[in-house]
């Protein structure tokens, strides 16, 4: 058993609304680092914690943590389309590892992922297919949402199924860091805007376009004055990178989730599946971290950062 981890911002901007060419040319850096690491690495199988963002999962029956044994990407934004390649059985007794483990994770068949769960997973393999994968949903945007250490729970029992494998695996954490597009929420949402948050499936070509125009039309103002967002947080970001370095991922049991909203964005949720990430890491032994990257990016709406970390 061998485990690695990365954890990576997405950004659907990246790409749509770049920031200055140095800043492009340094991420792109970083990413072909991981990318070589994760060739280099050669994984057997990769875990991916991921948020959705009303692509997959609506309010007519929202979960906090989904599992799947087939999934397909809505290709939003400028994502690659297509199925990805998960290993059924294998899902299905991680599945029944985890509800042997008190956590009532749902269980989808036929789940649609969105850039939330493919963007990483093409930067850091090229592809959607090229190793086998199996995505874990973790409620990050469609408010409420359970406590941070549940969160962490999740990851200690899928840490404990992986090492228990005779496998190198490849666990990543998707989103984050500080943030908040504009996503709507469905507390005051007009008729029209909570009808897609609860049932919004397979929007038409036109739909989907002006989504995406108005999340491109933010970046453009985001972090100015004339954009009513809560602003990137670079502090927090940096202490909270810092917390999962460290290993002191018992502090995230006592994260108040009004407050992170407040401070940080409401979609800096998006941690959660960083915090699954690193708990499954830790359930297989001590760890070691380094933080790859960091930098606030208003033009991509993201605390844009970059985590390694493997079992000692
Ligand atoms: O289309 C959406 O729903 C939101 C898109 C989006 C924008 C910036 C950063 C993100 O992490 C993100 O997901
Ligand atoms: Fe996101």
């Amino acid at each position: 058993m061998t485990i690695k981890l990365k954890c990576l911002s997405h950004t659907p901007l990246r790409g749509l609304n770049d920031p200055g060419a140095d800043v492009v040319r340094e991420v792109d850096d970083v990413l072909s680092r991981m990318r070589a690491e994760v060739e280099a690495f050669d994984p057997e199988l990769i875990v991916v914690f991921a948020p959705d963002h009303y692509n997959g999962l609506f309010y007519d029956l929202m979960p906090q943590f989904v599992i799947a044994t087939a999934a397909e990407s809505v290709a939003d934004y400028n994502t690659l389309p297509g199925p990805l390649s998960i290993p059924k059985e294998l899902a299905m007794d991680m599945t029944r590892f985890i509800l042997d483990s008190d956590i009532d994770i749902a269980l989808s068949h036929r789940l649609q992922v969105d850039h939330g769960c493919t963007q990483t997973l093409e930067e850091l393999t090229g592809s959607l297919t090229r190793y086998p994968v199996i995505p874990i949903i973790i409620n990050s945007v469609a408010p409420p949402f359970g406590p941070y250490r549940r969160v962490r729970k999740l990851g200690e029992a899928v840490g404990r199924f992986i090492a228990g494998l005779d496998k190198r695996v490849l666990v990543l954490g998707t989103g984050g860091l500080s943030h908040e597009p504009p996503v709507p929420l469905i507390a005051d949402a007009p008729q029209e805007v909570a009808n897609f948050l609860i049932a919004g499936r397979n929007p038409t070509p036109e739909a989907r376009a002006q989504r995406q125009a108005r999340t491109i039309a933010t970046g453009k103002v985001f972090g100015t004055p004339d954009c009513p967002l809560t602003p990137l947080n670079p502090e927090w970001d940096r202490a909270f990178i810092n917390t999962l370095v460290e290993g002191r991922l018992d502090k995230v049991d006592q994260f108040d989730i009004q407050e992170i909203s407040k401070t940080a964005g409401r979609s800096t949720h998006e941690i959660r599946t960083w915090v699954a990430a690193f708990a499954a890491l830790s359930a297989a032994g001590p760890y070691a971290a380094r933080n790859d990257y960091y930098r606030p990016i208003n033009e991509w709406i993201a605390g844009y950062g970059v985590v390694s970390a493997e079992t000692l």
